[in-house]
């Protein structure tokens, strides 16, 4: 099992345009799980499996090493696979086209790690919900760079969200400057590619972020 809370924190989603080889993916991540991560996401949309696997088996191999689970976006057999290996920590991201969510969760069983994506969408989350899901994923809630066409958010929804009792994730445009609003409106996780991985210092940058998550916690238990 993971050593560390994986429900609240700074979330890590790679990307195949901005790390394109496997130094630089291997590099990146591992400076960014020094900085503090909780969770850590391949997400890698090629049909190159021979480069997948390799990817991902390594990624699991730092994700352990570190106590973060890693979490495979679209991919079943793949996380299946890794498991297999002894990667136990390892979970699944799931859109709504991704495949069936309770499926995935009588496969892998109760304990891993499995997410959805709601986009806006509280009948999407209840139905995650009832179907197993671990983690609620909403957004995007500002402009993206990576991923400019999802469908928009608001952060007034992440409160609405809270009566699942599940972890609620914030993704879409999140970085330095509204990661505060985005916890502060209910967000428990918050998911980023750009803001992580778009500059030269991941484990600088996700320190700063764990910094202004923690400042906004203070600021909260100072008011109470
Ligand atoms: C944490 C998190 N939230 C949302 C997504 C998006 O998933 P999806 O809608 O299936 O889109 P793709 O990422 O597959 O393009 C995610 N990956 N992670
Ligand atoms: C993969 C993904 N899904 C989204 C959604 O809204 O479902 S937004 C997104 C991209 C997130 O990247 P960035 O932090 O660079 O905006
Ligand atoms: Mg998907």
């Amino acid at each position: 099992m993971s050593a560390n809370d994986w429900t609240r924190g700074i979330y890590a989603i790679t990307d195949a345009v901005l790390l394109p080889d496997d130094a630089q993916l291997l590099g990146a991540c591992e400076a960014a799980l020094r900085g503090g991560l909780a969770l850590l996401q391949y997400r890698d949309k090629s049909t190159d499996d021979v480069r997948r696997w390799r990817q991902a088996r390594a990624l699991a191999a730092l994700c352990t090493e570190h106590g973060v689970p890693l979490i495979v976006n679209d991919d079943l057999a793949l996380v299946r696979r890794l498991r297999v290996e002894g990667f136990n920590d390892v979970g699944l991201h799931l859109g709504q086209r991704d495949g069936s969510l309770r499926e995935a969760r009588e496969r892998l069983g109760p304990d891993a790690i499995i997410g959805a994506t709601c986009h806006a969408r509280l009948d999407f989350a209840a139905r995650a919900a009832a179907d197993g899901a671990s983690y609620l994923a909403f957004g995007r809630f500002f402009v993206s760079r990576t991923k400019p066409e999802a469908p928009p958010a608001s952060l007034e929804l992440l409160a609405r969200a809270g009566r699942f009792g599940l972890p609620r994730v914030a993704i879409g445009g999140i970085d330095s400057d509204n990661a505060s609003t985005a916890h502060a409106a209910g967000a428990e996780l918050l998911a980023m590619v750009h803001a992580v991985f778009g500059g030269k210092d991941p484990e600088a940058c996700v320190r700063e972020l764990n910094l202004c998550l923690k400042r906004h916690a203070a600021k909260f238990i100072h008011r109470i």
